[in-house]
């Protein structure tokens, strides 16, 4: 590994079990589960030197459960936050970034696709889109302040960058304003220099500012402490890519064609009244997905507004379709997915991993295997290379069935000033962070 930091949220695939003898399937004894355990374990005994100066679940306090659920640190007056950006190393300067600016777009979208998240082999790289960028910072009521960058002083160079956006987020029964932190990132040629922690700082005092307390993020790394850890599962629409580029292997006893016939999907849906989501549909979809999402400990409190900026589809960026009743013209069932490509790092023929990324799917009237079969048959007709989702909400009564494979990305929850008393399942977080 070239990167101390490489990180498992890289969605990439384990070795892949023969797909026929579905008994290894999400096999938890593989030398990579054994060693993900180990590394994890040393992590809970490593030093942490910022991560335990800051109100965040501590390791030493794993499952004392007499410690009360909610915020760590008590909300301080806002008069008390400091009005000056933290000091940086002499050479560089804080620049807000206005991602409506074309060129500044340019710049960041150029440092993440150089500089951002890869798998633990460095194969892969994840490439946001430009458009992406822009629907993902932009949400209702966001703060340009919070989208900080990073320049050398004397060349302008654009060299690391972070950013919150604001999130209403219900933890239980209490609806807490928080921000979503993303795109951390430092370039190559300035990691280990403690850069990450003053950018965390920043951001924190920037949040504040806005009479904003607490935080949700997610992390391949471990880190003091996750509230859930969740697992990346892989299903393959073009086999035959996928192995060409090293994202999958043939599985034992398996030709290509053999291969390429298990992961066909039909040409059309099955389910009766799937459509694509419109404009006019923003009520009922909000609707149906607050009442879905109730059932989670940890989830969005999406009003209309969110609804629109984040379900509507873009083109690009964010697919959503939904089941119509063709009797009653009733809105009965939701999915969604979001297209994330990645590099394919010094490959001869290939440069790009077509990604979508199962969001919310809410299902009551058809079966979810089912409406999550029509998202797969639709991202395949767009010719997506594979149709990613975490073992989130109730996406682990598909995934097998759906033949999603186990990957080795592991994902960490956390959430900044906000306890929780016992690590979540998985299956109790209603939440996804792009
Ligand atoms: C109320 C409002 C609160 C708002 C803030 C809420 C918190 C938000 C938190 C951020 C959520 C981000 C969500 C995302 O975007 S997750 C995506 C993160 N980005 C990448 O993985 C891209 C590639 N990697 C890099 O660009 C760098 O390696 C990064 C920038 C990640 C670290 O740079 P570098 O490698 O040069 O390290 P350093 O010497 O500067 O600093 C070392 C310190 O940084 C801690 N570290 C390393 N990686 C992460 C990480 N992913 N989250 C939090 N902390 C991290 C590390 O444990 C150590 O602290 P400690 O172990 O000694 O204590």
């Amino acid at each position: 590994m070239a990167d101390s930091n490489s990180s498992h949220d890289y969605p990439s695939e384990n070795p892949k079990p023969d797909p026929d003898a579905n008994s290894s399937l999400g096999n938890d004894s593989s030398i990579e589960a054994i060693a993900r355990r180990v590394q994890d374990s040393l992590s809970l005994g490593k030093k942490h030197k910022f991560w335990e100066t800051q109100p965040v679940g501590q390791f030493k306090d794993v499952g004392d459960t007499s410690l009360p659920e909610g915020p760590i640190e008590p909300t301080t007056p806002l008069s008390e936050v400091k009005q000056e950006p933290y000091n940086l190393p002499s050479l560089y300067e804080w620049t807000t970034c206005d991602i409506d600016d074309e060129d500044t777009c340019t710049e960041i979208y150029n440092l993440l696709t150089n500089n951002y998240v890869e798998d633990d082999e460095n194969m892969f790289r994840f490439n946001y889109s430009k458009e992406f960028l822009r629907w993902a910072l932009r949400p209702p009521g966001y703060f340009k302040s919070w989208h900080i960058g990073v320049r050398v002083k004397v060349s302008k160079k654009l060299v690391a960058f972070i950013t919150g956006v604001p999130a209403k987020i219900r933890v239980r029964d209490e609806v807490v304003n928080m921000a979503e932190i993303n795109f951390l990132c430092v370039h190559k040629k300035l990691r280990s220099k403690r850069l990450a922690p003053v950018m965390i700082k920043e951001i924190t005092r920037r949040v504040h500012l806005e009479n904003i307390w607490q935080a949700a993020y997610t992390a391949g790394v471990v880190l003091p402490t996750p509230i859930s850890t969740c697992q990346y599962w892989h299903r393959s629409l073009n086999p035959k890519k996928l192995i060409d580029v090293g994202f999958s292997r043939l599985g034992a006893r398996m030709t290509i064609s053999r291969t390429i016939k298990l992961y066909k999907l039909p040409e059309s849906t099955v389910t009766p009244g799937f459509r694509k989501m419109e404009l006019r549909d923003v009520p009922a979809v909000t609707r149906l997905i607050r009442n879905y999402l109730s059932q989670f400990v940890v989830a969005p409190d999406f009003d209309e507004n969110d609804v629109e900026h984040w379900l509507l589809p873009t083109e690009n960026v964010v697919d959503s379709y939904l089941v119509e009743s063709p009797e009653t013209h009733e809105v009965t069932d939701f999915c969604s997915f979001y297209t994330l490509p990645s590099s394919i790092l010094g490959n001869q023929n290939y440069s790009t991993l077509k990604a979508a990324y199962s969001y919310y799917n809410v299902s009551t009237q058809t079966p979810l295997l089912q409406l999550m079969n029509d998202a797969l048959i639709v991202a395949k007709r767009k010719d997506y290379d594979v149709f990613n989702a975490l073992d989130i909400m109730q996406n682990a009564s598909f995934l097998k069935e759906l033949k999603f494979g186990p990957g080795d990305g592991q994902l960490h929850y956390y959430l900044y000033n906000y306890r929780i008393r016992h690590t979540l399942k998985p299956s109790e977080l209603g939440l996804v962070l792009l």
